[in-house]
Parts: C-alpha cells; structure tokens; sequence
C-alpha cells in the first residue's frame, strides 16, 4: 500500500479523531516507521515483547497508589488521560509489532480466541 494511499484510508477524521484503524493498518505503519529509520534489525521477538513489557510497567505507574479509580476516570485532567492513552498505544504498538515479526495475524486470532472463550463461557450457565 502506498503511503498516500494509506493515509487517506486511515486518517479519516471528525472532530479532529482518527475514526477508523485496522490491526492490519497499524502493523503496516509500524513496519514502515522501523523501515525508514533501519530498525527492523532491533525487533526481534524477544526485544519487542521486552519493550512491551516496559511499557506496560510505564502504564501501571499511571495507576500506581491512586487506589481504586472510577470507570471513565471523571476526576483526572486532560493531560494524564492524554499519558494513558499514550501509555496505552506503547502497550498496544509493542504487541501489533510483535505479532507481526512472529507472523501471528492478531486480529483473525483474537477474534478465534473471543469466540473461544464464548464457548468455555457460555452466557446461559453465568446468569444462572
Ligand atoms: N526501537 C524502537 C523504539 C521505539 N519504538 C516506538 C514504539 C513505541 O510506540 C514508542 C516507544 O518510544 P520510547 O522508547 O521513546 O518510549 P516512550 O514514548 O514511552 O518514552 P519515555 O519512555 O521517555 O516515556 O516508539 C519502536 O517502534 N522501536
């Protein structure tokens, strides 16, 4: 896919937000980012999950001796919703390229792994 290609079909945007990205997507931009600056030679399986793990460390500082926090985080200011989102993407960047280099297509297998759990946890029997 060519960059502009890309980037028509990703950045779709309203109110300033991408509206619209595909694990698929994602994983090409990463491959590209590593490409152009010739660091397909540090993501090696172990080194990215060695980086995603960092970064999960990165995420769970955000939480750390807050206590319990309310669902949608209504007391926290702008700029540390905007670090955990950060923090998140890190997170979520980390295992897209992971998969990837391991040539796991992660959305075909997450999608598997929900209907697996539908089928170990079936709705009827845990409202009962
Ligand atoms: N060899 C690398 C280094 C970085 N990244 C990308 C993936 C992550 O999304 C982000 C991580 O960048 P940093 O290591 O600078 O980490 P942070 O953004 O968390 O910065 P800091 O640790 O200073 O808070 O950059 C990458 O793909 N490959």
């Amino acid at each position: 896919m060519e960059r502009g290609e890309r980037e028509e079909r990703v950045v779709v945007k309203g109110e300033g937000k991408v509206m619209d990205v595909s694990l698929k997507e994602l994983s090409g931009m990463l491959e590209e980012f590593a490409k152009e600056r010739d660091w397909e030679k540090y993501h090696s399986p172990r080194n990215l999950l060695l980086a995603m793990v960092g970064e999960v460390g990165e995420l769970s500082e955000i939480f750390m001796w807050k206590g319990e926090v309310a669902r949608g985080l209504p007391n926290w200011k702008e700029s540390e919703k905007e670090h955990l989102g950060e923090e998140l993407s890190d997170v979520l960047l980390y295992l897209i390229r992971l998969a990837d280099i391991c040539d796991i297509d992660l959305a075909d297998a997450a999608t598997r792994k929900i209907e697996k759990n539908a089928v170990k946890y079936p709705a009827t029997i845990i409202r009962e």
